[in-house]
């Protein structure tokens, strides 16, 4: 094995500007996640959400005049996103303004769509479920592509959904990306019927852009499952907030009349799913970690954590608008927390945090209601039980999410694998607190929504009470 110690990602965001050029992917690299060796009492100011930023894009692309984001999230969903706006024909400028620490605003400014263009998706789910029903709203052809895993990930819905709108969509039949849509400048709309079981985006993509439909949009679920609901929430209430009548008059049926989207200046709340690993530290490392701009209320479902790691242990307390959590002496100071059945299906995004904590409990877990994580950034339940049966836990897939059994946890020479996915690496980088020499193979993937993921983890560390912490950047031989 070489020498791999701490490192940044390879790559350069931007100072001040968003540009195409960061949405490349960065170049592979290695992390030694480092081992926590006394209790924490760290702050953690989180970037925005990567969710609310990218729907927040779109509306605004799709509004009657200009929109203000504050403190928008800058990482490669977004910038993504931003690009493919840009090509479709929308103006967005970062402006100096408001001093939230977090970067420039970002001024939008609808424009007239247009086609024959390409979208680069890269791996985000916002941007290959969110754009196809904005580029039926264009002039001209729009060609879908993405990084290799997005092409597994599931995008049939979309493409069907689409062709009862009346909109042309040429594919190679195997129902994921690449596929082209031919858009003709119009929508008529009205109603349709989807499955959305594999992903609640399918849903939220066809209701942020259907008040620009000529009719509006009845949509109906039919599938067994419906994940993610909180998601769908978000997306009511972005909608709302920009003067769009949205209704949802029974379980899995929303109608969105048709109607001007509002221009409007928003802030963007921080990413309360990306505090998940940060929040977990408490739990493993002991002592606490607070979350500044904790929002009061959101639709964001990583505030489900307050719940969640209370099943933990842990103790969760709101100061103002920070939110604290607090692991009391923590996995490595010795306290335990029993093994427990957990229904993700709200929040499967939640699920490679909570998992990661399943697997330092003291007993047996389940944690179900995420089969359809299978079509996630990869296959994470199959990505999580490799790994964590690599280091010495016995992990079964089930047929909707995973069972944990714990066992003694220790790093091995073969590498936590990330698969391209930011929450597999931030899952290492938990487990990596209570076991020395987790080697996550690629922690460049958190760039997808979190670029500076490794330089917030240090800083959490780095204020140890204890004093004198460094990490442990020596590779055991
Ligand atoms: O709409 C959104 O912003 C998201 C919806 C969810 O997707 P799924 O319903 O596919 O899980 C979530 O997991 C994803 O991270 C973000
Ligand atoms: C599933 C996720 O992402 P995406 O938006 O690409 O679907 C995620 O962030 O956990």
């Amino acid at each position: 094995m070489g020498i791999l110690g701490y490192s940044s990602p390879q790559f350069e965001l931007p100072g001040d500007e968003f540009e195409s050029r960061v949405a490349v992917p960065p170049p592979t690299t290695a992390w030694l996640a480092p081992n926590a060796t006394g209790p924490l009492g760290s702050r953690v100011a989180l970037p925005g959400s990567k969710s609310l930023t990218n729907r927040e894009l779109v509306l605004a692309a799709l509004a009657e005049s200009p929109s203000r984001l504050i403190a928008p999230l800058r990482s490669r969903d977004s910038i993504l996103m931003i690009d493919a706006l840009r090509e479709l024909g929308v103006t967005i400028d970062p402006v100096n303004g408001t001093d939230t620490g977090f970067g420039p605003d970002l001024v939008v400014t609808p424009g007239e769509l247009g086609g024959g263009v390409s979208v680069d998706c890269g791996l985000a789910g916002t941007i290959m479920r969110f754009l196809p029903p904005v580029a039926g709203l264009a002039l001209g052809p729009v060609t879908f592509v993405g990084d290799a895993a997005a092409s597994r990930r599931p995008m049939r819905t979309t493409i069907d959904s689409l062709r009862a709108l009346g909109i042309d969509v040429s594919d190679d039949g195997r129902g994921t990306l690449p596929f082209t849509v031919h858009g003709t400048g119009r929508i008529e709309g009205g109603e349709i019927q989807i499955d959305a079981s594999a992903s609640s985006q399918f849903v939220s993509g066809l209701l942020l852009a259907a008040a620009r439909f000529e009719r509006g949009l009845t949509l109906r679920h039919t599938g067994e499952h419906l994940p993610s609901l909180p998601h769908i929430e978000m997306t009511i209430a972005v909608l709302r907030d920009r003067g769009v009548e949205v209704s949802s008059p029974e379980t899995g049926v929303w109608i969105v009349e048709p109607g001007p989207i509002a221009g409007r200046e928003v802030v963007i709340e921080p990413d309360l799913s990306n505090a998940a690993p940060f929040l977990a530290a408490a739990l493993v490392a002991g002592g606490s970690v607070t979350i500044p701009r904790w929002p009061e209320s959101t639709t964001q479902v990583g505030d489900h954590l307050r719940d969640l790691l209370a099943r933990f242990g842990a103790q969760v307390s709101r100061v103002g608008d920070a939110l604290t959590v607090d692991g009391q002496e923590g996995v490595i100071g010795g306290r335990k927390f029993a093994g427990m059945d957990i229904d993700l299906s709200a929040g499967g995004e939640l699920a490679p945090a909570i998992v990661a904590l399943c697997a330092l409990a003291t007993g047996p877990s389940r944690v179900t209601g995420i089969g359809h994580l299978r079509g996630h950034e990869t296959d994470r339940l199959a990505a999580l039980a490799t790994e964590l049966n690599a280091i010495g836990c016995q992990v079964t897939e089930l047929e909707d999410g995973l069972a944990i059994r714990p066992g003694q946890l220790r790093a091995t020479d073969r590498m936590w694998g990330a698969y391209e996915d930011h929450r597999m690496a931030t899952a290492g980088a938990i487990l990596g607190l209570a076991v020395p020499g987790i080697i996550v193979d690629d922690i460049t993937t958190t760039a997808k929504t979190m670029p500076d993921f490794p330089k917030l983890w240090s800083q959490m560390l780095g204020r140890i009470n204890t004093g004198g912490f460094t990490p442990n950047l020596e590779v055991p031989e």
